[in-house]
């Protein structure tokens, strides 16, 4: 992933202040804390200790209490972190105070679900537009969202501020819709085709693919039987084979 603008993208340098250089692992672990966060507000919790926000997130407290003093958040000595606040903070760092609007790309199966699915907004996000080649899509409405033909994309960009676009297309077609959504300034884009994008630098792009991980479970599934089927094995030998105790944390198990 590049650090450095393109220098066709439009610059938004200026437009907010200077962040602290987190480490990408704890970037990718602060939307774990913001979720458990808010369930914690909902459920009238004020306060968390760090222990309790950790259990909680699945994640180690050392490693918590680290991720967050990037922040400046330490909370405080026997009552732990107020939780209103550290929402706030995390929100900031996400920038998702900001409610950036969202352009998903290819309204087939995925797309529909994608469009279809009001979570996204409680989560800072707003898909603002759908696009589609098929001309039978176009004018079809979803969540009270029209699919436009993707040769409006350069006028709804500017309308809309498009800040992200997400692509559920088939993969022959990615690359060219992650061509047009970079023309019309797109600079961070989610991938849900399995193929790999080409984009200039300055533009952020993150793949889901959940064949990756099931083919990555399916050999933790083969090591563990492989394991078990050695003479003598148990719970015990597979904490030897694999070089120590067992991680308490099943998610860095898999590598994520
Ligand atoms: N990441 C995952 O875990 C995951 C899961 C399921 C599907 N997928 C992938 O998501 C993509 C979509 O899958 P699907 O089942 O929804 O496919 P689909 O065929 O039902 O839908 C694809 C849509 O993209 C549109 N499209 C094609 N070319 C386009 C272009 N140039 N511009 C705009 N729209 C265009 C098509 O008209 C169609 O409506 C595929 O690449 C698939 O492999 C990924």
């Amino acid at each position: 992933m590049s650090q450095h603008r393109h220098p066709g993208v439009p610059s938004r340098a200026g437009a907010v202040p200077a962040l602290p250089d987190l480490p990408e692992a704890t970037v990718a672990r602060l939307p774990e804390y913001l979720r458990s966060l808010h369930q914690l507000a909902e459920t009238g919790h004020e306060t968390v200790s760090s222990e309790g926000l950790a259990a909680a997130a699945g994640v180690n407290s050392a490693k918590l209490r680290k991720d967050l003093s990037h922040l400046g958040s330490y909370g405080t000595r026997g009552v732990g972190y107020d939780v209103a606040l550290l929402i706030e903070q995390i929100e900031s760092v996400l920038g998702l105070n900001q409610r950036r609007a969202v352009a998903l790309v290819g309204v087939g199966n995925l797309g529909h679900a994608l469009a279809g699915y009001a979570g996204f907004a409680s989560r800072g996000f707003r898909i603002a537009a759908l696009f589609d080649a098929d001309r039978t899509r176009v004018g079809e409405e979803i969540n009270g969202l029209v699919v436009h033909h993707i040769d409006e994309l350069p006028r709804i960009a500017v309308e809309e501020r498009l800040a992200i676009g997400v692509i559920a297309t088939p993969a022959g077609s990615a690359q060219a819709v992650a061509d047009q959504l970079v023309a019309v300034g797109v600079t961070s884009i989610l991938n849900f085709a399995p193929c790999v994008l080409a984009v200039p630098d300055g533009v952020d792009v993150r793949k889901v693919d959940l064949a990756i991980e099931l083919q990555i479970l399916s050999f933790h599934e083969h090591r563990k039987a492989s394991l078990t089927a050695l003479p003598g094995s148990g719970p015990s030998a597979l904490t030897s084979l694999a070089g120590g105790a067992p991680t308490t944390d099943p998610q860095e198990a898999i590598g994520t």
